[in-house]
């Protein structure tokens, strides 16, 4: 689990006034992290295009030309009169070697964008639209210092941003970095120690970065065990009685002793599944939303009401009676659309999916301001999980999942961790984790994966 940022910038003051470093070490080494990827990856010889804005991230270009003047073909572009103190003193510097600037852009072997980074706090304007447009058209290897272009602190792409392979990012990880929309744009990300180790450089926060490392299977370690030792799952079928047995299927398959499905029409379930119309006495957790479509109110609020741990998905989150149990330490599982049903439904907001995935997080950290009992898992490209004033970002899920079924295993995976005593938070953690690495590890190909397929890869894992 790594550390997520909104501004780092009071970081590096940090660094100025507790440990008298000063921005010009700090960009140097900004510097010679990106040089050393490029010398990493590029022989001698190689032609690289660094391309500067007129702030900071400009200053960082200016210096990477510098450090790999003479030893690389370097084309050191700078596309706006520079503002930064330290833009203009790194030019300086870059012109005593001798180093000149182009006046036109062409294709490299690299390309370093320099343009914005933090600082970015306006719409691009049409010229810096097509200025990223034109290098994201060349065939190069390309590398953003410290954000791609384009990107703002908020992770919002407003009308263009660079593609990069690989992103540099300067002192400790960015949150705007894990935004769904900045998905396609970071590459590979890489943190530059910029004069201490990050451990020294960052800060106590309360939004982190998940990895696979972070996963916990539900190995079971005790060996005087049986079926009843790793809970009883009951899940609700509703109308569209499919995603209550996908559920129900990747729950036994995720180590719950025994599951159940509640549903009063016959279903065609596995053998080691049961059927039965009612609560089992020794149910340890409830799944219930998927597919309910049209339900019986008294029976769906008595389910509700008790107290076992529960995650609650789909069809729930446009229904008033969901509100009733918003106190108590469930899981809920949205997807965008379903997350803006229910803060509308909470009066916390009236708006469109779009709104939202322009500022997951701050929807998220409302939401668990509101009900701090709560954890919300909120789908999406990267999945945000949270409860009260932590957030936990996957960043491991990909586009084999965007499929009808994938929601349903997730329920299902979390149902498990829950009827085998996880707490709420880290079954929707671990469940999220198992979810997304079950789906990488599909071979295949990208766009085949069907739930079972899925159910199989979490088996594996
Ligand atoms: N402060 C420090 O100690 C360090 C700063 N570093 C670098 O400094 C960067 C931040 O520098 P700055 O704060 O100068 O900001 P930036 O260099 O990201 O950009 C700010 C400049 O761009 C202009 N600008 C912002 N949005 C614009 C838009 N939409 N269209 C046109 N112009 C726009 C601003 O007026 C300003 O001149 C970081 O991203 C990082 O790369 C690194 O060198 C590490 C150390
Ligand atoms: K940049």
């Amino acid at each position: 689990m790594q550390n997520l940022y909104y501004e780092v910038g009071s970081l590096d003051k940090r660094c100025y006034e507790k440990f008298s470093l000063t921005e010009d070490l700090l960009m140097e080494h900004a510097a010679s992290n990106i040089q050393e990827e490029i010398e990493k990856r590029f022989k001698k010889g190689s032609s690289v295009l660094i391309v500067c804005g007129s702030g900071n991230n400009g200053a960082d270009g200016i210096a990477l030309a510098r450090l790999l003047y003479k030893k690389y073909e370097v084309k050191l572009y700078i596309a706006f009169e520079l503002k930064s103190k330290m833009a203009k003193l790194q030019l300086q510097r870059a012109e005593l070697l001798g180093l000149k600037t182009v006046d036109e852009l062409s294709s490299c072997d690299v390309v370093v964008d320099c343009l914005f980074g933090t600082g970015l706090n306006k719409d691009l304007d049409r010229v810096s639209q097509e200025l990223i447009e034109n290098l994201n058209g060349f065939d190069s290897f390309k590398i953003a210092c410290d954000i791609p272009s384009g990107i703002n602190p908020k992770g919002e792409i407003t009308t263009t941003a660079f593609f990069a392979d690989l992103t540099v990012t300067m002192g400790a990880l960015k949150q705007a970095l894990y935004s769904d929309m900045a998905k396609d744009y970071i590459g590979e990300v890489k943190v530059a120690n910029l004069g201490v180790q990050r451990e020294v450089y960052e800060i106590q926060t309360n939004v982190f970065l998940l990895d696979k490392g972070d996963l916990k299977l539900p190995l079971r370690d005790k060996k005087d065990a049986h079926k009843g030792s790793f809970g009883h799952l009951n899940v609700i079928a509703g109308c569209k009685k499919g995603a209550g047995v996908i559920a129900a299927k990747a729950a036994f398959g995720f180590g719950a002793g025994l599951v159940s499905v509640i549903c009063h029409d016959n279903i065609d379930l596995p053998y080691h599944i049961m059927q039965t119309h009612k609560l089992a006495q020794n149910c340890t957790a409830i799944a219930i939303g998927m597919g309910l479509g049209l339900y019986d109110e008294k029976e769906i609020k008595e389910i509700l009401n008790t107290n076992l741990p529960m995650i609650i998905d789909a069809d729930l989150f446009h229904e008033n009676i969901t509100l009733n149990i918003l106190e108590k330490e469930v899981v809920l599982t949205p997807h965008p659309k379903e997350f803006c049903s229910l803060l509308k439904l909470c009066n916390l907001a009236d708006i469109k999916v779009e709104e939202l995935q322009r500022d997951r997080f701050f929807y998220v950290k409302e939401f668990c301001k509101k009900y701090p009992k709560v954890v919300l898992l909120l789908k999406g490209a990267n999945v945000l999980i949270a409860q009260k004033d932590k957030i936990y970002v996957n960043p491991l899920g990909s586009a084999v999942l965007s499929k009808g079924g994938s929601g349903d295993v997730l329920s299902g995976l979390v149902g498990a961790l829950l009827a085998q005593g996880y707490s709420a938070i880290d079954a929707a953690i671990h469940a999220s984790l198992a979810h997304t690495i079950a789906a990488s590890n599909y071979k295949k190909n990208n766009y085949s994966l069907i739930p079972s397929d899925l159910i199989e890869e979490v088996k594996k894992l």
